[in-house]
C-alpha cells in the first residue's frame, strides 16, 4: 500500500541509504548533491562527546566541509557555520512564558553544542522563540513579540555569542516600541562580542495557504543589508523571500558571502521547492546559502479554516526540517532530519565565492542596466508588456 502523505519519514537520505545498493549510492548522491572540487561533499568527524550529547538529546547532528581550490595569492578563508532547527517544546496551550522558556532551554542546548563544535556563525529558524501561530489569525500570538535590541531572546543570544565567540543570527517577532509598537518579522544579527550589529526585516510576507502572516506584520523596510562580521559578510533572506530571485540578488549585489534563509514551511505546500530554491540562489549569486526550516507539527487551541472549503483544523501541517547548506559551485550537504531537532555544521571556504564568479561570470555577464530599465518601465502605471504578436493570428 502506498504510504499516506501524512506519514512522516525521517529523511530522503535515510530512504536512499536503506534502498539504494551501496555501489550505486555514491553515483546517486553525486547527481543529487553535486561535487565540490570534483569530490562528494565530505563529512567532517565531530567528537564522540558531541555525538553522544546529540543521541542523548534526541537531535540530529551532521557536519560537512566545502573546499575551494588552493590559490597562490590568498590563503583559504574557512568559516564554520551552524544551522539550528527546533520544534516547540511544550503545547501551545501552556502559559506563554513557559513556552518561551522551554524553547530557550532547548536552543541554549543546541547553541552550546554548536559552540563545542567550534561553530563561528550560527543561524536559528524563523520566529524561533515562539510557536508559528500566524495560521490562526488570532492576535494573541503578538504577545511573543519582543525588542530586537533588548528582548529576552536577544539577551540569551548575546550571552551565548560572548560565551562561544560566535556570530548568532536570531530571527524573532519584533515589537518596535519606537514606532507605535509596530510588529515586524526580524532577524537580529549579534556579533561574536555579544553586540547587536544590526537587524533585517522580512521583505516579502506570504499570502499563501495558512501563512496568514500579513495579518500580523508588514513588508520590511530594511532593504538588503549585508553584515560584515568577524567571520565574513553575511545576510539574511527570511523564509518566503526565497521565492523571489531578485531578493536573493539584492544581498548578492551588496557583497554577501553567506546568506541564511531562516524559514517555517510545511510539507504539503513547499517541500518539492525546498531543495531547489536556496541551492539555485547559491549558484546564481556565487555565495553560500544556509537554508533552515522549522521542524515538528504545532497544534493550536482553536480550530481555523484554510479558506479552501475543507473542515476546520488545529494544525498547520508538518514543518519538515530538512535544513541544508548549498555552495556556489552547485554542491550541497545532505539535509537534516524531517522529524528531529538538529544542528548542521559546515566548513565553508569563502574563497569559493570569488572562484565561481571567475569561472562562470554570472555577476559580470548580468545585464543590470537592461533589467533596471525594464523594471523602471514596469513600475509605471501605464506600463505595457513588450509582446510582439504573430500578425498571422489576426
Ligand atoms: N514563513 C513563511 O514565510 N512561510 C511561507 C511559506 C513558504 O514560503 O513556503
Amino acid at each position: 500500500m502506498p504510504a499516506s502523505p501524512k506519514a512522516e519519514f525521517l529523511s530522503v537520505e535515510s530512504i536512499l541509504q536503506e534502498h539504494v545498493p551501496a555501489d550505486k549510492l555514491a553515483q546517486v548522491q553525486g547527481v543529487l548533491y553535486g561535487l565540490n572540487c570534483g569530490k562528494p561533499v565530505a563529512a567532517v568527524p565531530l567528537s564522540a562527546e558531541l555525538s553522544s550529547a546529540a543521541a542523548a538529546g534526541g537531535y540530529d547532528l551532521q557536519a560537512y566541509r566545502f573546499d575551494a581550490a588552493p590559490e597562490q595569492l590568498r590563503p583559504p578563508r574557512i568559516v564554520r557555520i551552524g544551522l539550528v532547527q527546533n520544534s516547540i517544546k511544550v503545547p501551545t496551550t501552556a502559559p506563554f512564558l513557559e513556552q518561551r522558556q522551554a524553547i530557550h532551554q532547548r536552543v541554549r542546548e543546541l547553541i552550546d553544542a554548536a559552540g563545542a563544535a567550534g561553530v563561528q556563525v550560527l543561524c536559528l529558524q524563523e520566529a524561533w522563540p515562539m510557536p508559528f501561530g500566524f495560521c490562526t489569525r488570532e492576535k494573541v500570538w503578538n504577545e511573543f513579540a519582543e525588542s530586537a535590541e533588548a528582548g529576552p531572546s536577544t539577551r540569551l543570544c548575546q550571552e551565548l555569542a560572548r560565551k562561544h565567540n560566535m556570530v548568532i543570527v536570531s530571527p524573532i517577532l519584533e515589537r518596535d516600541e519606537a514606532h507605535g509598537q509596530t510588529i515586524w518579522n526580524t532577524a537580529v544579527v549579534i556579533g561574536n562580542n555579544g553586540n547587536v550589529i544590526g537587524k533585517h526585516r522580512k521583505n516579502h510576507i506570504p499570502r499563501v495557504g495558512d501563512f496568514n502572516e500579513s495579518t500580523y506584520y508588514m513588508e520590511g523596510n530594511t532593504g538588503h543589508p549585508v553584515f560584515e562580521t568577524a567571520f565574513g559578510k553575511i545576510a539574511v533572506n527570511i523564509c518566503y523571500g526565497r521565492h523571489h530571485p531578485m531578493n536573493w540578488q539584492g544581498f548578492g549585489l551588496n557583497g554577501a558571502e553567506i546568506v541564511f534563509n531562516p524559514s517555517a514551511t510545511v510539507g504539503a505546500l513547499s517541500e518539492p521547492m525546498w531543495p531547489i530554491e536556496a541551492r539555485n540562489a547559491a549558484i546564481a549569486n556565487s555565495y553560500y546559502v544556509g537554508a533552515i526550516n522549522r521542524v515538528g507539527t504545532e497544534v493550536f487551541p482553536n480550530a481555523f479554516t484554510s479558506g479552501d472549503g475543507k473542515p476546520a483544523h488545529k494544525d498547520f501541517g508538518h514543518f519538515y526540517g530538512s535544513s541544508y547548506v548549498a555552495a556556489p559551485d552547485a554542491s550541497r550537504t545532505p539535509s537534516l532530519a524531517r522529524t528531529l531537532d538538529g544542528l548542521l555544521v559546515a566548513d565553508c571556504d569563502l574563497n569559493l565565492c570569488q572562484q565561481l564568479k571567475d569561472k562562470w561570470g554570472f555577476r559580470m555577464t548580468a545585464r543590470y542596466d537592461m533589467y533596471a530599465e525594464q523594471l523602471a518601465r514596469y513600475v509605471q502605471h501605464d506600463f505595457t508588456p513588450q509582446v510582439i504578436r504573430d500578425p498571422s493570428l489576426e
